[in-house]
C-alpha cells in the first residue's frame, strides 16, 4: 500500500528547482530513508511532503490527515528550555487543542503512550536541558508522535549523536513502521539500512529506490552515503 505518490514533482527556491522531475512512492505504516549527498535535495523534499513548500510543478497525492508531523532536530531547541520531558511531548497536543491549553484525558494518554514507544517514560519529569543529545532527539520524536499524524517526518535525527545514540533512534524509527509512515533524511547508511525502502536523490532526481540492499551502493553505482 502506497502512503503518498509524488509524480514529476518540481520545486525549488526563488525560481530555482531543487528538484527536478521527482517520482517517489512511500510505503504505508514503512520507514523510508531520504539519502544522497550534501544538497541533493532531501530537506527540500521534506518541506514539500511537510506540505510547507509547494511544488512549482507535479503532483504529491495521498496526503496525511490531520497535516504530517515534521519533527524538530534537537539542536533547535535551546538547553535552557525551562521544559520538562512530559512538558515537551504535551505540545505535540497543540495541533489539536491550541497552544497552552489544558490537556483533556485523551490528550494525557496520547502523550503518556508516545513517551513509551520511544522509552522515555522514566524521563518524563526530568528536565530536557538535563538530558543527553539522543535522549533529547528521542524526546521531540515522541512529540511527533502525539500529534497522531499519519506521517512523521524526520531531518537528520541523528546529525550529532555517536554511535550507539545512533542506533537507538534507529530502532525506534523502525519500531514506529506499522502503526505509522515514517520519511526521514540521513547520512548514515547503517542507520539507512534500518529502512524498509530507500530513496536516493542525486542532484534533485531520484537515482535509486527500492530495498536497503537493493540499493546499496555496492548494489549498483548509487551515491555513497556516510
Ligand atoms: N531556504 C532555501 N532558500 C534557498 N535555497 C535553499 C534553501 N534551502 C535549501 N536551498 C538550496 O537547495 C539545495 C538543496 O538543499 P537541501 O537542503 O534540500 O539538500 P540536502 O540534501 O538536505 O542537503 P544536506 O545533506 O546538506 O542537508 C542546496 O543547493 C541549498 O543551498
Amino acid at each position: 500500500m502506497i502512503h503518498t505518490e509524488l509524480r514529476g514533482v518540481y520545486a525549488g527556491y526563488g525560481g530555482e528547482d531543487v528538484l527536478r522531475g521527482i517520482d517517489a512512492r512511500l510505503p504505508r505504516g514503512g520507514v523510508t530513508a531520504l539519502v544522497g549527498s550534501n544538497g541533493a535535495g532531501k530537506s527540500t523534499l521534506l518541506a514539500v511532503l511537510a506540505g510547507t513548500l509547494r511544488p512549482r510543478a507535479g503532483e504529491v497525492s495521498g496526503p496525511s490527515r490531520p497535516r504530517p508531523a515534521f519533527v524538530l532536530q534537537r539542536s533547535a531547541v535551546p538547553d535552557t528550555l525551562p521544559l520538562t520531558v512530559r512538558d515537551t511531548v504535551s505540545m505535540g497536543r497543540w495541533a489539536h487543542r491550541g497552544p497552552w491549553r489544558p490537556l483533556a484525558r485523551h490528550d494525557r494518554t496520547v502523550v503518556e503512550r508516545s513517551m513509551e514507544r520511544v522509552g522515555i517514560t522514566g524521563l518524563a519529569g526530568r528536565q530536557l536541558g538535563e538530558l543527553s543529545g539522543g535522549q533529547r532527539q528521542r524526546v521531540l520524536i515522541a512529540q511527533g508522535l502525539a500529534q497522531e499524524a499519519d506521517l512523521l517526518l524526520l531531518d537528520e535525527p541523528s546529525a550529532g549523536l555517536d554511535r550507539e545514540a545512533r542506533e537507538q533512534i534507529a530502532r525506534v524509527l523502525a519500531s514506529l513502521g506499522g502503526q505509522v509512515t515514517v520519511v526521514h533524511a540521513t547520512h548514515f547508511s547503517d542507520e539507512a539500512a534500518e529502512a524498509d525502502h530507500r530513496l536516493v536523490l542525486d542532484q534533485g532526481r531520484v537515482v535509486g529506490s527500492g530495498s536497503p540492499e537493493a540499493t546499496a551502493p555496492s548494489a549498483g553505482g548509487v551515491p555513497s552515503v556516510r
